[in-house]
């Protein structure tokens, strides 16, 4: 089906109103995407976060007479909106997405590969994952570090924490790369949900078991993973710090290069630090308990 789409100037007070009038002249899509470049890191469940300067976009089939769309939200906004209405190319818009994902490998022997693409190495460590509603598909710098880091590790038999679960992503891969069990812990229920469903796919939702953290078990592990923030990772350093044995071996990550520092030196007394690893903008932080 051939789309157009009109894409308006907004911002934090007016984006909510346009979204709206859009939708009362039957809009099927609304979309809100950031006016400049402001990145929102973690929005809490539930939470919609604006940008200063949003842009909405509201998608129309080719037919609609756009005009009236522009005369509607003129005479209704307190100010005529800028806007520029744009014919789209007529795509398979699933596939188009879909082809934007393929395997990755991370290290000598680790793929995270979608579903609908060919195992590129059967032989190889092979974790299936399909981009969802939980964050971790493999593609971001933080997921990139952590995955690199677990599959450095020997894992075999190990236990494992993986704080900030979202899609599970690194608990599974920790899974198959021979852990014998795994706890994921995340603040948002769709994740957990995903976590499950993503174990089960590939075949090792025994070993997985999955927590919001008021439910979490009290538990040691060999290993902990955390791709969460340097804020909660700075804040929640006792309780993350808690379920490690000693002698083992955390990795953190969704840390960015000017908050590297600030996050070893929380856990410069308790942990042997390695060396800061960056990609892109992103850092990880990880060594093993002092003894
Ligand atoms: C950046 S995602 C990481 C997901 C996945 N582990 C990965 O590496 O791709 C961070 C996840 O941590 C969760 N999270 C954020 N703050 C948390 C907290 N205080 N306790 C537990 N989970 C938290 C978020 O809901 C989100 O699913």
């Amino acid at each position: 089906m051939a789309w157009i789409q009109i894409r308006i100037d907004a911002n934090k007070e007016t984006a909510d109103l346009i979204s709206d009038l859009l939708m009362d002249i039957g809009c099927p899509s609304v979309t809100f995407i950031d006016g400049q470049n402001t990145p929102v890191y973690e929005p809490k469940p539930g939470e919609v976060i604006l940008w200063p300067e949003t842009t909405v976009i509201g998608l129309f089939e080719a037919t609609h007479d756009m005009q009236s769309v522009v005369d509607y939200l003129t005479e209704q906004m307190p100010e005529a909106p800028k806007y520029k209405v744009e014919q789209l190319e007529d795509k398979d818009w699933e596939r188009e997405w879909m082809d934007n994902f393929h395997p990755i490998k991370f290290g000598e022997r680790l793929w995270i590969c979608p579903s609908w693409r060919d195992i590129p190495d059967p032989d190889a460590v092979n974790v299936l994952l399909d981009p969802g509603l939980a964050f971790g598909t493999g593609t971001h710098a933080t997921t990139s570090l952590c995955l690199q880091w677990l599959e450095a590790q020997d894992l075999s038999g190990k236990t494992v924490v993986d704080f900030g679960c979202g899609s599970g992503i690194l608990g599974i891969a920790a899974i198959k790369l021979g852990a014998e069990r795994v706890i994921g812990i995340d603040i948002d229920p769709q994740a957990l949900v995903a976590s499950r469903d993503n174990a089960e796919r590939n075949g090792v939702a025994d070993q997985l078991e999955v927590y919001l953290p008021e439910d979490q078990p009290e538990f040691k592990a060999d290993i902990v993973v955390a791709n969460i923030l340097a804020q909660p990772l700075r804040e929640l350093h006792e309780i993350i710090l808690g379920f490690l044995k000693p002698q083992g071996a955390i990795a953190m990550s969704g840390i960015l290069e000017e908050q590297a520092q600030s996050v070893a030196d929380v856990y410069a007394p308790y942990i042997e630090l390695d060396a800061i690893k960056q990609e892109g903008e992103w850092t990880r932080v990880s060594g093993i308990t002092k003894p």
